[in-house]
């Protein structure tokens, strides 16, 4: 990466690394040491305003980069800078220029009424009267917790609890927004509702957002970059639809003939199924189905046909395997 690069970036990270220190008990006094490289030479870069997702398997790093980019941790080697700050040494003025979203955790007062959280935040950020007023009053209608500000927490649902926590992130409002699976365990409406405020969020104040999930169709909704990363390296940064070209998927052209055939043979396809007079034919997914239809039409009495895109979910999980093998 060039210094220009890095430094113009609005979350940039230079070869970063972060190596924990495991120490396991493996007899009566006796503790093996083992060191987990978390994260690997990892550098990126995102500009202001974009909203970028951040993916990969269990364990492959996600929430060590999303601690260190909001100081919890410091690397143990590299460069970040998040807003032109060093997330580890500043923690406290990067605080006011960040929001948080665990999905799993909450930041909210368990025992208190909604509300108490957001005022507790009104002081603890010190945010003007006015500003806190109107971003909560635009959160609370957007995400629709007018009946829940008097609610304690602990009474909430998990959809509620969480559209609760968005709201308190955004208050005293952050350039920057992680979110870390800000879906999991929400019905349908309740992911709905979330993704719209997002993408909302993002086209009227240009938030930075960085979104790391395990669904897939929020990076499909939200993102129009996706980072892949696994043993904590970057394996793939670019368009979600660029994925299938990375992780060499195939496309699906699915055959009606008049009557029931044997496999059909044609270059560049090969039949991955057979059920009566239908026919499954795999083909490449960064080629073009026209030729290939146009063979099977002069050579095979061809009824029907329709094409099915490769499945994304099935092409990162390949990419995840081929990157195990290797
Ligand atoms: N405090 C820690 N001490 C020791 N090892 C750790 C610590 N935190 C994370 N790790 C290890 O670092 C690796 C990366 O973990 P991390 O939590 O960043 O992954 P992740 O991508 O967020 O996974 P998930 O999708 O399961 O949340 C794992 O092998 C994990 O066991």
């Amino acid at each position: 990466m060039t210094d220009g690069a890095f430094t113009e970036g609005f979350i940039a990270l230079e070869n970063v690394e972060k190596v924990f220190d495991v120490r396991k008990k493996t007899g009566f006094l006796k503790r093996e040491r083992r060191e987990v490289r978390a994260v690997d030479s990892l550098s990126f870069t995102v500009a202001c305003g974009e909203m970028v997702g951040y993916i990969g398997p269990n364990g492959a790093g996600k929430s060590t980069t999303i601690k260190m980019l909001t100081g919890i941790l410091t690397p143990s080697a590299g460069r970040l800078r998040v807003a032109g700050i060093d997330p580890s040494r500043e923690r406290r003025r990067l605080a006011h220029r960040i929001g948080v979203v665990f999905g799993q955790r909450t930041t909210l007062w368990w025992d208190l009424p909604l509300i108490d959280s957001y005022r507790l935040a009104h002081r603890m950020y010190r945010i003007p009267d006015a500003r806190y007023r109107e971003n909560l009053d635009r959160c609370v209608e957007l995400l629709e917790l007018e009946a829940l500000l008097d609610v304690p927490v602990r009474q909430l649902s998990l959809g509620q609890r969480m559209r609760g926590d968005i709201a308190a992130a955004l208050l005293h409002d952050p350039e920057v927004l992680y979110l870390d699976e800000p879906t999991i365990g929400l019905d349908v409406v309740s992911k709905a509702k979330v993704r719209g405020f997002l993408r909302e969020l993002n086209a009227e104040r240009a938030t930075t957002v960085l979104l790391t999930t395990h669904d897939l169709q929020d990076i499909e909704q939200l993102c129009s970059r996706v980072m892949v990363i696994d043993h904590g390296r970057l394996m793939y940064d670019g368009p979600l639809t660029g994925l299938h070209e990375a992780g060499e998927s195939e496309r699906t052209l699915v055959v009606d003939l008049e009557r029931e055939l044997p496999p059909v043979e044609v270059p560049s396809a090969r039949v991955v199924r057979v059920e009566g007079p239908r026919q499954w034919l795999a083909f490449p997914a960064g080629q073009s189905a026209a030729p290939l239809v146009a063979r099977l039409a002069a050579e095979y009495p061809l009824v029907d046909l329709s094409v099915r895109e490769p499945d994304i979910e099935a092409v990162i999980a390949k990419m995840y395997a081929e990157k195990a093998v290797s």
